[in-house]
């Protein structure tokens, strides 16, 4: 499967196409929307988050229910472009238009993506790069994770991201029983943290930081069971599982770190402490005694939970002045007071949530073909029988 996203923060509509999905899957608008809204909770947000209603379209691939094997479309609406109509309109802008519509973005904000899209793409509005480097687009992106969910599930594969970490604020060792009982658990709490204790810490944490115009960011984690053995392959670098799904992590706005399993701590431990011994039970097969690999060796998934972290910077833009220089008269400034998010953690986690769940379909795909359904389940089934025999 491949796809592509379209659209800009204060645009009309943000755009994704999927290619490659299945024919005969049941898919629904609610199913992605369930989605939607869980990526728009989360406690440090800021006024954006209240006018937007995040609602999908399905325009193509998808008739009566079940898809067709066609491109499918995925579009969600802006509310607050109404506000934005004529600043962010198609048209070219006529003289006096253009005095009564544009303030020209001249400041860039330290830690956005503002001064090097200006130079590289040799824009004096500064606009023209913060509306598309704007996280707005992780609507699509987690939109496009949804369907990837809804294939897995067909396979009772889960995938749940959840908030381990707010700045300094920790959860405690947490055991995970099922991945059910962790997207509900998730759910019921405001920072999408499973450690009431430290939900309420990390609440305290996020108040901090916006009443000192500040921001405040975290690490989050994602969780996947079910998983067959040998999804990705160790044949080919482009090929490896764990390197696919990094890429995509640290494709997130604001991600500055990934790992799997033990990740960074594994390079300060002994090799004794870190690999999982192999297991066998006539049966049932091969397994691992621990996880501490996060599901991954050579690249492949082993049949253990796949489990990946990702590292949130704080947000850039800071009610409390940053040093920074303005484009035009190149005179020193203090960054002004713009609407922006505090905390976006716990959004992060439904978005991480959707891009590993994106990886790890399209794997499956790869793995058990990719036309219709009916024929992937009999794959799937005919290999699970020689992995169990063998
Ligand atoms: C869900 C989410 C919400 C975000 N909200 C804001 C925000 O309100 N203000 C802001 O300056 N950055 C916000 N960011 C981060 C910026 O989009 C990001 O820092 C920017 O695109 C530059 O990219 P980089 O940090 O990956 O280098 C958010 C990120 C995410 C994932
Ligand atoms: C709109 C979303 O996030 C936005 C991401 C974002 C940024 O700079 O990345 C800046 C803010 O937008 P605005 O300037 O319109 O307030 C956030 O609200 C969203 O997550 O749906």
């Amino acid at each position: 499967m491949r796809f592509l996203t379209a659209g800009e923060s204060h645009g009309p509509q943000l755009t994704a196409i999927i290619e490659g999905v299945p024919s005969q899957l049941p898919l629904t608008e609610e199913d992605i929307n369930y989605h939607l809204q869980r990526r728009q909770k989360g406690y440090g947000r800021g006024r954006r988050m209240q006018i937007e209603k995040d609602q999908v379209r399905i325009t193509s691939g998808v008739r009566h229910g079940k898809t067709t094997g066609a491109p499918i479309t995925l579009i969600v609406e802006n509310n607050d472009w109404k506000h934005w109509d004529k600043i962010m309109g198609v048209a070219p802008l006529s003289e006096d238009e253009e005095k009564e519509v544009k303030r020209k973005i001249t400041r860039p904000r330290p830690g956005h993506a503002d001064l090097n899209g200006a130079i590289k793409y040799r824009h004096r509005d500064m606009r023209n790069v913060l509306e598309r480097s704007s996280a707005r687009e992780t609507t699509v992106r987690v939109a496009v994770g949804a369907v990837a969910q809804v294939l897995l599930e067909v396979f009772g594969i889960e995938v749940c991201g959840h908030v381990l970490e707010i700045g300094h604020v920790k959860t405690g060792n947490l055991t995970y029983e099922s991945i059910k009982s962790l997207k509900e658990k998730t759910e019921a709490s405001e920072v999408r943290c499973l450690d009431p204790e430290a939900s309420e810490k990390m609440m305290w944490a996020i108040d901090d930081a916006k009443n000192n115009g500040d921001s405040i960011g975290g690490i989050v984690e994602v969780v996947a069971v079910n998983l067959p053995v040998g999804l990705g392959s160790h044949v080919q670098y482009d090929r490896k599982l764990d390197g696919k799904i990094a890429q995509g992590v640290m494709s997130i706005n604001a991600f500055k770190g990934v790992e799997v399993g033990l990740g960074f701590e594994a390079a300060r431990m002994l090799g004794s402490n870190v690999h999982d011994e192999i297991t066998y039970l006539e049966g049932q097969g091969f397994s691992r005694r621990t996880n501490r690999l996060g599901g991954f060796e050579g690249g492949m998934t082993n049949g253990m939970p796949v489990i990946v972290r990702g590292a949130m910077k704080p947000i850039p833009t800071l009610y409390k002045p940053l040093q920074s220089v303005d484009i035009e008269t190149k005179e020193p400034f203090s960054a002004s007071i713009e609407r922006s998010d505090s905390c976006a953690v716990p959004a992060a986690a439904v978005v991480c949530e959707g891009v590993v769940a994106w990886e790890l379909a399209n794997a499956f795909l790869e793995k058990f073909g990719s036309d219709t359904i009916e024929d992937i389940v009999d794959n799937y089934n005919n290999y699970n029988i020689k992995v169990r025999d063998f």
